[in-house]
């Protein structure tokens, strides 16, 4: 029999903690790796640590803070808003329940729309390092095959058995990126559209992994997301993802042959070869200290645009 969820517990702590004001946000914000400073640019922010909410595990990955902020985000008044300061993933040992649980409080706070953010490796030669991606779908292998987020009982009775993914990620959320990125002035380049893979880490992809990816049709690959993604719309959230492109995930034409090497260096004609790329999580939270900043405009005009398209009241 699962641990009951202690969701009577978190919102009364929860409300403890905070004013009035910023008791029913709207919207939520999840921050991936290295990109928690998107909290400089809420007002009257209030932050409630991970430990001191039930349910809440500790977040153990450098680059995530453990922490909610509340506060107001956008022009004017500006919009109630929580974000997570720092996410759980499956790879640092945290059950399903566990990765998700803040989804699910913040849709009981009131939440109805939910940013997403994430650092992920490119897949696409045409989605260079530094790119944001508007997330379309995504590959989710873990999903297909036994490590689903939502296998066993319904958390609520209220939730479908058979969750639909069709339209997982809204097209009214994604059209506001777009808009937020004209509004900023931003590049063509700065901004993508594409497929996420979801691995469960927390090893990197070999190269062969990489390949197997990429012809399945993903353009970037993390280890985190889907799961969120998927506890947000059984509790009928509108979702959407942007994913900072932190790396390449390295998919040669083909491999270096050792045999060669021995070969050409026993014959005395030694070949020298290009040292190969290998991705770090310095390198990974370095892009995105780099790309922060664009990040927190881009969410902040997303959370300004929000209340003007009726659909996503
Ligand atoms: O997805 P976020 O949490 O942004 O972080 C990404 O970066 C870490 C690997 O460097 C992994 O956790 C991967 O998922
Ligand atoms: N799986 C995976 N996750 C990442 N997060 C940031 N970069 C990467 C990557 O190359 N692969």
């Amino acid at each position: 029999m699962a641990t009951p969820l202690p969701f009577v517990q978190t919102l009364e702590a929860l409300t403890s903690f905070l004013p009035e004001k910023l008791k029913k946000p709207r919207i939520g914000i999840v921050c991936g790796s290295g990109l928690s400073g998107l909290v400089e640019s809420f007002r009257e922010v209030v932050i409630v640590p991970y430990d001191k909410l039930p349910g809440f595990a500790k977040s153990t990955v450098p680059g995530h803070k453990s922490a909610l902020a509340f506060g107001l985000l956008g022009a004017g008044e500006g919009v109630p808003v929580v974000a997570m300061l720092g996410r759980f993933h499956p790879y640092e040992g945290h059950t399903f329940p566990t990765v998700v649980y803040p989804i699910r409080v913040m849709a009981k706070l009131g939440v109805k729309n939910l940013i997403i953010t994430n650092a992920s490796g490119s897949l696409n030669p045409a989605i260079p390092v530094g790119t944001i991606v508007v997330i379309q779908d995504h590959l989710a292998l873990p999903n297909l095959t036994g490590m689903n987020p939502l296998l066993g009982p319904p958390t609520s009775p209220n939730h479908p058995r058979f969750l639909p993914l069709s339209d997982a990620y809204s097209p009214s959320l994604r059209r506001l990126a777009f808009l937020a990125a004209h509004r900023l002035s931003l590049s063509r380049n700065a901004l993508a559209e594409g497929i996420y893979a979801w691995v469960s880490g927390p090893t990197y992809e070999t190269p062969a992994e990489g390949r197997l990816l990429r012809k399945g049709g993903a353009d970037v690959v993390g280890m985190s997301t889907v799961p969120e993604v998927v506890a947000a719309r059984e509790e009928g959230l509108n979702v959407m993802v942007m994913s900072l492109v932190t790396n390449f995930v390295v998919i040669p034409d083909t491999y270096r042959s050792i045999r060669e090497e021995v070969e050409a260096e026993l014959a005395g004609k030694p070949v020298e070869l290009p040292v190969a790329h290998v991705v770090s999580h310095d390198e990974v939270l370095e892009v995105g200290r780099e790309k922060a900043g664009v990040m927190k405009k881009l969410v902040e005009s997303i959370v300004e645009l929000i209340p003007t398209v009726p659909e996503l009241h």
